[in-house]
């Protein structure tokens, strides 16, 4: 099986909604992403999937996000759920699985950092 991986990131800022602590306050991240496709036929080039279709393909929504305050989001609005790296990697999976032609492929995890050393995966079980 191979598994082909892009790493892209966006600028945004959120709070977590009843949070005890610093976390609780408005502040911004740089969230880097990655996302992972997994698949066992290659095309005729050699490719599973072209990096270049996957970083177009995501770059919608991550541009839906950036420079953004996340808790204004539909999404993670008030009624919403909390931008936590989790919840925002569940999200991303959703939305990029929806949007990429992954054929015969399948999205393997997407992977959401908050900070270098800091980061939730979402993956289907
Ligand atoms: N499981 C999770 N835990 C936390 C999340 C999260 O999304 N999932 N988020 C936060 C906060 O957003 C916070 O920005 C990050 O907290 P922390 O790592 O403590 O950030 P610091 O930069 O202050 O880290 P220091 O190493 O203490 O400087 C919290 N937890
Ligand atoms: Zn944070």
């Amino acid at each position: 099986m191979f598994q082909v991986c892009v790493r892209a990131h966006f600028d945004a800022a959120h709070f977590i909604r009843g949070y005890d602590g610093d976390c609780a306050k408005l502040h911004g991240h740089r969230w880097d992403v990655e996302v992972c496709i997994s698949g066992n036929q290659l095309d005729s080039l050699g490719m599973l999937i072209d990096f270049k279709d996957v970083k177009q393909t995501i770059r919608k929504t991550l541009k839906s996000l950036d420079h953004s305050l996340i808790n204004d989001l539909t999404h993670f609005g008030p009624q919403g759920i909390n931008p936590t790296a989790e919840n925002l990697a569940r999200f991303l999976f959703l939305e990029f699985k929806r949007d990429l032609r992954l054929n015969d492929n399948n999205l393997a995890w997407v992977k959401v950092y908050e900070s270098p050393d800091t980061w939730a995966i979402f993956k289907e079980d």
